[in-house]
């Protein structure tokens, strides 16, 4: 049963998650952590620490728990005997699937597959994306090829790092993106330079401007019409001067960039994005891993855009507990063990989303999703006109809403305030408080969080 609402006992953190701290201090990097949660109590949209505070919870896990903690159906999931022998044997699903694998990823395709016909699981969202651009990679060459075998000299120059085999091609990517810390992923991400620094990269991979716009959306409409009309012609600049040089294999793009500060694109930008890259044969793959699994009021953002085809590639992971990507049947390899891992995902989190999948259905969540997310961008809107020297540049999906503070000294009190209060919530780029709150999330969650965000912007 959830708890009626927040109760602080301690300061976060407490003295328990200190003690818990020190235990981990001596074999671990305890610089992130913000305090020891205690799994077995967190329950709902509620997150209980081990100094058995209770705080709303508004960010979940860095937007990964859909249901929210210890959901019955997730705890009835692994009851069930054949679900738990799936995961404690767990399958080198390449090479050696189970019985029950065929039915499980048909089942995943059927209910979410963004009207594409393949699924290659992986294991975290930079794995899936680091394989969808050798995917891009891949399909690049093979279009090339044609019909054609690997040479001896692709074989032989490939063992050494060196041209033809290993070609001179890129992922173009966008200012303010993230796309995970593995190095090629690393080179298409242009957040934070302490996910970058001492990391070699891709120099000659091409970076565009993502569309920053001016809010409100409604008062501004012309020069951000501008300003999508500019980025796209960066992009197909970009293509085009690199065409003989490192060409573009690939573009990479988040339907809402998220770690670099909830910046969204219109619908129409990704449309004319799409059809560059129809006209220049570019693999335009669509990182939902932060967006995807319905925080937005649809199961994918990109969903909202209307696209006249779907993206070659789409990668997932966080709320989807698995991870992976939806792709086309040109971006699958021709030749076995190309795209490959030990273990190609895991059913353990395949059981999860099934589970998921299912209470979304049967409790309706992406309605929920949109009535709460109505609710909680009313809700904001009315705080952004009563403390218009506070906060600024309301945007948002479904519950997936970001609001800038003026500055980031000013976002990190609001953030600290809001935790000393009883809610656990999040920033992201140099502004902005970002919601990603549970699937769960009700109007009454909303109505708590708004009550406690008020109560802490008048004391500021
Ligand atoms: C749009 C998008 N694409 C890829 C990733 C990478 O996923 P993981 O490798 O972390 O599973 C992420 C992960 N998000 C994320 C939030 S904080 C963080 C970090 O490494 O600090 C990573 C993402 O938001």
């Amino acid at each position: 049963e959830e708890p009626s609402g927040p109760s602080m006992k301690t300061s976060i953190p407490g003295p328990n998650s200190l003690e818990l701290m020190s235990k981990l201090k001596n074999v671990y990097n305890l610089g992130a952590i913000q305090y020891i949660v205690n799994y077995e109590k967190s329950i709902g949209n509620y997150i209980i620490d081990a100094d058995d505070n209770v705080l709303l919870d508004t960010f979940t896990q860095i937007s990964t728990l859909p249901i929210g903690y210890n959901h019955p159906a997730l705890m009835e999931s692994f009851k069930n005997q054949s679900n738990l022998r799936s995961m404690i044997n767990r399958p080198a699903l390449g090479v050696y699937p189970g019985v029950d694998w065929p039915k499980r990823m048909e089942n995943i395709l059927k209910q979410v597959s963004p009207k594409l016909s393949k699924i290659t699981p992986m294991m975290c969202g930079a794995c899936s994306n680091e394989n969808a651009i050798k995917s891009a990679f891949m399909a690049y060459k093979a279009r090339e090829r044609g019909a054609r075998e690997f040479t001896e000299d692709e074989k032989n120059s490939s063992i050494m790092n060196q041209r033809p085999g290993c070609p001179d091609l890129s992922i173009l990517s966008f200012k303010g993106a993230f796309h995970g810390r593995t190095i090629a992923t690393l080179s298409c991400t242009h957040s934070l330079y302490i996910h970058k620094m001492d990391i070699p990269s891709f120099q000659n991979w091409p970076i565009a401007t993502y569309p920053l716009y001016k809010y409100p959306l409604e008062e501004n409409e012309r020069e951000n019409k501008e300003i999508d009309k500019s980025c796209l012609e960066e992009v197909e600049y970009l293509i085009e001067k690199n065409k003989n040089i490192c060409p573009v294999a690939g573009i990479i793009i988040e339907p809402i960039q998220s770690e670099g500060g909830d910046n969204h694109a219109s619908p129409d930008f990704f449309r004319n994005l799409q059809a560059i890259c129809k006209k220049h044969s570019v693999i335009l793959i669509i990182d939902e891993v932060q967006t995807g699994c319905g925080p937005t009021g649809k199961f994918w953002c990109h969903e909202h855009f209307d696209l006249p085809h779907p993206p070659d590639i789409v990668t997932f992971s966080k709320k989807m507990q698995m991870a992976g990507f939806f792709h086309s049947e040109e971006t699958m390899p021709e030749q076995p063990s190309r795209i490959f891992n030990t273990w190609m995902g895991d059913p353990g989190k395949t059981i999860l989303l099934e589970t998921i999948l299912g209470v979304m259905k049967s409790e309706n969540l992406l309605d929920q999703v949109q009535r709460s997310g109505k609710r909680l961008y009313s809700g904001l809107e009315k705080l952004q006109n009563e403390f218009p020297e506070l906060l600024h540049s309301l945007r948002g999906r479904g519950t997936f809403i970001a609001v800038n503070a003026h500055g980031r000294p000013l976002r990190d009190t609001i953030i600290n305030n809001l935790k000393k209060n009883g809610v656990q919530s999040g920033g992201c780029g140099q502004e902005a408080i970002r919601h990603r709150p549970a699937l769960i999330f009700q109007e009454r969650h909303v109505d708590i969080y708004l009550d406690i965000l008020r109560k802490i912007l008048k004391e500021i």
